[in-house]
């Protein structure tokens, strides 16, 4: 398949997906996040790929949606089309693990796209923000929900309604990115750390990251709950045994992802 606006690598057992539209700071346009769905739909597909990068270039991961493309929309185009939702929450259903490399602006779109992955390392040179606000509109991806939950009302409320931006430093204080690495180092960082989930069993890791999802959508009660049963449930999984015997006879666990 061929890409126009965003490069595609198969690095096993990682996939790597770089925006690549440079001359608008990747501004996320109906092509480009077509492109994207595809792409991450054919990495789940893919028995080979066992968790995903997705990353942009050192100045910017994203600088939101493309506002040119945007500027002469009325009510009923973006009502019809479901305007941003449509094509624009893959990264959200994907059931694979999914790591957001993130270097320069991640702003507007950008950030919600980041938000989206299950978790997000930052560059030192990174910074998110949600300027929608000085456009005349607000956050309409999930920044004003996801924010929220990652930074708290006080630190969201203030970015969402003044646009400002947050750097790599505030953000990994804040609890937006898990760490800051140097710039340079952020891709060959980001596949290491896929490449070291890739190498873990499957079905936990994949059933691992629905328990953790299931802590937004719920009480503790029934998380607690929900993971239990799932624990249990990956008692029937050879990777279970393998795992197991692997760490009572003192050697590196042979996982098959079943
Ligand atoms: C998803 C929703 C619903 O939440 C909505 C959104 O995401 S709305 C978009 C939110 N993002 C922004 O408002 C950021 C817009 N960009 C900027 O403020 C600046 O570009 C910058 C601070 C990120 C970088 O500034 P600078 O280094 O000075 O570069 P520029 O000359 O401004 O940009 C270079 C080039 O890229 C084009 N560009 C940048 N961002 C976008 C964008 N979001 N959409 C379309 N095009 C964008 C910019 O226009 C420049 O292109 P040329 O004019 O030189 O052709």
């Amino acid at each position: 398949m061929s890409y126009e606006m965003i490069l595609v690598d198969r690095k096993e057992p990682v996939g790597l997906i770089t925006l690549n539209r440079p001359e608008a700071l990747n501004a996320l346009n109906g092509k480009l996040m077509d492109e994207m769905t595809k792409a991450l739909r054919a990495f789940e597909a893919d028995d080979e790929i066992r968790a995903i990068v997705i990353t942009g270039s050192e100045k910017a991961f994203a600088a939101g949606a493309d506002i040119k493309e945007m500027q002469s929309k009325g009510y009923m185009d973006v009502f019809k089309e479901d305007f941003i939702t449509a094509n624009w929450e893959e990264a959200t259903r994907c059931r694979k693990p999914i790591i957001a490399a993130v270097a320069g602006y991640a702003l507007g779109g950008g950030c919600e796209l980041a938000m989206m992955c299950d978790f997000i390392l930052a560059a030192e040179n990174a910074k998110f923000g949600q300027p929608e606000i000085k456009l005349g509109v607000i956050p309409g991806a999930g920044g004003t929900q996801r924010l929220t939950r990652f930074v708290g009302k006080s630190k969201a409320m203030e970015m969402v309604l003044t646009g400002r931006m947050m750097d790599a430093e505030e953000a990994e204080r804040s609890g937006l990115v898990s760490r800051i690495v140097p710039t340079d180092q952020l891709v060959e960082e980001a596949l290491a750390t896929a490449g070291k989930i890739a190498e873990l069993s499957m079905p936990s890791v994949m059933i691992a990251k629905e328990c953790v999802n299931k802590a937004y959508e719920t009480t503790l009660a029934e998380g607690v709950m929900f993971e239990r049963r799932i624990f249990h449930s990956l008692f029937a999984t050879e990777d279970q045994k393998e795992g197991m015997s692997a760490f009572a006879e003192k050697r590196t666990p042979e996982f098959k992802h079943k």
